[in-house]
């Protein structure tokens, strides 16, 4: 039997977009691979758990990202999902090659990008054919609990995303997690329990238009600020009219991004907000001076500007002049002696399975 091979393509993502805390995501045109290779023909594997694991790409070189499958964020991910259909390890021999080009822990959704690839990775080698895209969302929110980054990584393009109160028998499972990524490692280290499936319908997504002339211009600065750390710094009560105001763009957002041509003052207007750029303002020296200096006024092409994520990267979006925007944001960065990358990327579409 000839081995069985296939890509998992997942694109990075962009959270929030100002206002839209925890509820909007936007896909980008930067992608997590899987390039997997399962021999079924072979019938034992010296590797743990039948699955050997390579890397390339960002954190390669400092040895962040662990080749063990039950801690790898991808492969323990794949686990979880094979172990709530009783299958407790991957199918002797796979081969799971991670080509990785999103920056960890800067903004772009590389844990989201980790959780869904690694879910479709669970249903692929898993033979899981049942296993709908709303049916990977719930296992995906089991894990990253924020549903912006993994419905956008999953679905594609720019989506609205939003989680169904969990049923009263549901919340009284103490075992579906509810905090924001899991602990432990998903399922567990392998005690032959069988792990919690989740809930059914947890997250739903709604797709917006995007207007085609619109570029996201990705300013990503050398450190990381870890999702966990950039929610701890975040209020838990917020005055009314900060919410009030957050409410009235966010009912702006999508119609805003959606109209071509771009009209420039009202998708500025619409990309402000007040519910969590001002907090991470203490650990992104320069943010604030960032989102206030840098309009459709002074910078010709630029329609906004927002914190992307959880940061620190810097979402501007334009229709032109894409390196002068950047070598502005830059600056400011510059004058705290911090290095940035810069990219310009597109709406890309949600995580497909390409086989040859
Ligand atoms: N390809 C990958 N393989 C394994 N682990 C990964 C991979 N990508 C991300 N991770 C894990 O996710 C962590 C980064 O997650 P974190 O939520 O802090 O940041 P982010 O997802 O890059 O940013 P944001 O959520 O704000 O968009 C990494 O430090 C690593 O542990
Ligand atoms: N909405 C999340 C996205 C994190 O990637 C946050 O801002 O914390």
């Amino acid at each position: 039997m000839a081995p069985e091979s296939f890509i998992i393509k997942t694109p990075c993502s962009s959270a929030n977009i100002g206002p839209g805390f925890d509820v909007i995501g936007l896909a980008l045109s930067m992608y997590l691979e899987l390039h997997v290779t399962i021999d079924r023909s072979k019938t034992a594997s010296e590797h743990p758990l039948n699955c050997r694991v390579t890397y390339e790409g960002q954190g390669e070189e400092s040895g962040d990202i662990s080749l063990d499958p039950e801690i790898n964020l991808i492969t323990r991910v794949a686990l979880y999902v094979l172990r709530c259909h009783d299958q407790r390890s991957f199918p002797v021999e796979t081969h799971v090659h991670i080509k990785n080009p999103i920056p960890l822990g800067r903004g772009l959704g590389s844990s989201g990008a980790a959780v869904v690839a690694g879910v479709q990775l669970g249903k692929e080698v898993g033979q899981l054919h049942h296993l709908t895209p709303e049916r990977l969302f719930d296992y995906c929110l089991m894990i990253e609990r924020h549903p912006d980054n993994v419905g956008a990584a999953l679905f594609g393009g720019f989506v609205g995303t939003y989680l169904k109160p969990l049923a009263p028998e549901d919340v009284a499972r103490t075992e579906i997690p509810l905090s924001e990524v899991l602990p432990a490692p998903a399922g567990g280290i392998d005690t032959g329990v069988k792990p919690p499936s989740p809930p059914h319908g947890i997250g739903h997504h709604i797709k917006f238009p995007w207007a085609t002339e619109i570029k996201a211009v990705a300013i990503i600065p050398e450190f990381e600020v870890p999702t966990a750390k950039a929610r701890e710094v975040l209020p838990s009560h917020y005055p009314r009219p900060d919410v009030t105001f957050n409410l009235q763009r966010i009912a702006l957002l999508p119609v805003a991004l959606g109209q071509s041509p771009p009209d420039p003052e009202l998708i500025y207007l619409a990309m402000q907000d007040k519910l969590h750029q001002p907090y991470r303002q203490t650990l992104i020296p320069g943010l604030t001076a960032i989102v206030e200096s840098m309009t459709p006024a002074t910078q010709p092409g630029l329609l906004g500007v927002c914190l992307s994520g959880a940061g620190p990267t810097i979402l501007a979006l334009a229709t032109g002049n894409y390196e002068e925007i950047a070598t502005k944001i830059m600056s400011y960065f510059a004058e705290q002696k911090i290095q940035c990358d810069w990219k310009v990327l597109e709406p890309a579409e949600g995580t497909q399975v390409i086989r040859a």
